[in-house]
């Protein structure tokens, strides 16, 4: 358990590196095993990462990935076309309840040998590696948009490469987008019109050398104390201008609350505008940024703000179900939420209730968008190594902002 002290007084300028995209990590590590010639800068610190670098080297008959969903999707289909790999993808009990039977069925239709272990649809999954045999699938994209990545990524050394025929509503986007994008980088050319994805095979690649750019996801925590706060500048390290992820939207979505972000020459400087009048109510589709929610539904609390969240269908399958997670912690501020299976209404209260423990559910983001409520009332944190799944600086860097904690 960590207790949160009202932060009143913190730092007025501060400088902080985050480190490296999970989401670009993860894909190009998997890309750098696949082809060699690549190398790295600003990889993810996350935990996330760490096990994926961790199953790309391992010789071992049973891999374990914890709670990373990333991980979990790229490498079934990575090791399903790894010849003479036999082994058991399995995860945390959570990752034994988050679907992969769209992932897993479409690369049984190219050839790929794989068995549920346990429950069907779930890992953990027993893969024998194999050549594919087929080509073209069709998958629905409403779900997942990793199973499309996951797929994406391997698609280049298929032997024909792959043509994927997408059906529903494409979910989280930018996440594909980034995948096609890092392929570009790579030479790969594909075609992507009206829900079919066409990706030509290529064996090999001339060398590169990428600098990931820092994480969006854990910079909205960063945006929402800035907003919360009174008056205080932060200034994010190694960010770009055409950021390949979805979650850089934070520049649009926080310009609401009245933060205003400057980015030169790599540095992300937040700071709010001086006599902003914030809205009474507000309203946002996340569908291209489901990991914004949780952010996004605190900082409206504590700026004491309505909200309406929708999009937000695939949030009950992520580490926990955020919506039901969220509407519990949020109503123990004395604010009234409802939820159904893709919306979150919040009716905020003035003032939030003092000392609420938050609970985390194994879930990163609960810790992390909890947190910057210490702007306004001392608050604890079940669980908080909870961080390490995505930004395991985050609680030294709340304390270089000048949070104070007690165990
Ligand atoms: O591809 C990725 O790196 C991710 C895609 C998103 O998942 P969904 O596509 O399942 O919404 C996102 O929530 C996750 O944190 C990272
Ligand atoms: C949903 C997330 O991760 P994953 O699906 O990779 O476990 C997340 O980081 O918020």
């Amino acid at each position: 358990m960590l207790t949160i002290h009202h932060s009143k007084q913190l730092n007025k300028e501060v400088s902080i590196a985050i480190s490296g995209s999970k989401s670009e990590s993860n894909r190009l590590l998997l890309l750098q095993k696949l082809y060699s010639n690549i190398q790295l800068k600003n990889i993810s610190d996350a935990h996330d990462v760490q096990v994926m670098q961790k199953a790309l080297q391992s010789k071992s008959e049973i891999i374990d990935i914890h709670h990373a969903g990333t991980a979990m999707r790229f490498l079934t289909a990575y090791f399903a076309f790894a010849n003479n790999k036999n082994l058991v993808l399995t995860g945390s009990e959570r990752m034994q309840n988050r679907p992969i039977q769209i992932l897993v069925e479409a690369l049984q239709k190219l050839g790929a040998e794989i068995n549920y272990t346990k429950k069907e649809g779930f890992p953990p999954l027993q893969i024998s590696g194999k050549s594919n045999q087929e080509d073209v699938i069709e998958l629905h994209a409403n779900i997942s948009s990793q199973y499309i990545s996951a797929l994406l990524l391997i698609a280049p050394k298929l032997k024909n490469g792959l043509q994927i025929k997408l059906q529903g509503k494409i979910t989280s986007l930018p996440y594909l987008k980034m995948t096609l994008q890092l392929l570009e980088k790579i030479g790969v050319e594909f075609t992507f019109e009206n829900n079919l994805i066409v990706v030509k095979p290529k064996q090999q690649i001339q060398n590169l050398q990428y600098t990931i750019e820092s994480d969006w996801s854990s910079a909205s925590y960063h945006f929402s104390i800035v907003a919360l706060a009174e008056n205080i500048q932060l200034h994010l390290k190694h960010f770009k201008n055409n950021s390949l992820q979805g979650d850089a939207k934070l520049i649009e979505i926080y310009k609401h609350f009245g933060v205003e972000a400057k980015l030169d020459k790599g540095v992300l400087s937040l700071q709010k505008k001086p006599n902003f009048s914030l809205p009474q109510h507000i309203e946002f589709n996340l569908i291209e940024q489901p990991d914004l929610a949780q952010t996004i539904a605190v900082t409206c609390l504590g700026l004491g703000i309505n909200c309406s969240l929708t999009g937000l269908h695939t949030l009950k399958i992520k580490e926990t179900d955020r919506l039901q997670a969220l509407k519990n912690e949020l109503e123990k501020f004395g604010a009234e939420v409802k939820i159904d299976d893709k919306r979150l209404l919040l009716k905020s209260v003035h003032p939030i209730a003092k000392n609420v423990q938050i609970k985390t559910y194994q879930d990163h983001r609960m810790a992390m968008a909890f947190a910057p409520l210490a702007t306004k009332t001392s608050l604890q944190i079940e669980d908080p190594d909870v961080v390490e799944k995505s930004y395991p600086k985050f609680w030294e860097d709340l304390q270089s902002i000048g949070f104070s904690f007690t165990n």
